[in-house]
């Protein structure tokens, strides 16, 4: 079974995270993605749903919300890097963004 703890090589990083939709590795060990929505009450439903998320497995994104755009910004305390939990995190981000948006 893959860790999903496991921090991604230094040299594989750029690769894997440009190969997520509109996400940017900051910092070396974050990825921050900004969602926009038509108005601010989308924007505090998809945080609802994701701070759901976050509970249930246990893995928490820095969330802001600016009126109707929502800012996450995702890494792995533990690990102290980006592991592929934060990947597979923001794919899913981009599931529930996508169930209550449309786009
Ligand atoms: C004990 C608890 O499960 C851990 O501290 C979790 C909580 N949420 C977390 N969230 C994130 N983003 N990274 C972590 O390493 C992390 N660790």
């Amino acid at each position: 079974m893959v860790n999903k703890e496991k921090r991604i090589l230094e040299g594989e990083k750029e690769k894997r995270v440009a190969q997520l939709d509109g996400w940017k590795l900051t910092d070396g060990k974050f990825i921050v993605k900004r969602y926009r929505f038509t108005d601010f009450l989308t924007g505090v439903q998809f945080v609802n749903h994701i701070a759901e998320f976050s509970e249930e497995i246990q893995h928490h994104p820095f969330i802001s919300i600016d009126y109707k755009m929502v800012t996450l910004k995702l890494t792995s305390w533990n690990a102290k890097g980006l592991t592929e939990l934060d990947l597979t995190c923001a794919q899913k981000y981009d599931g529930l963004y996508e169930s209550i948006t449309g786009k």
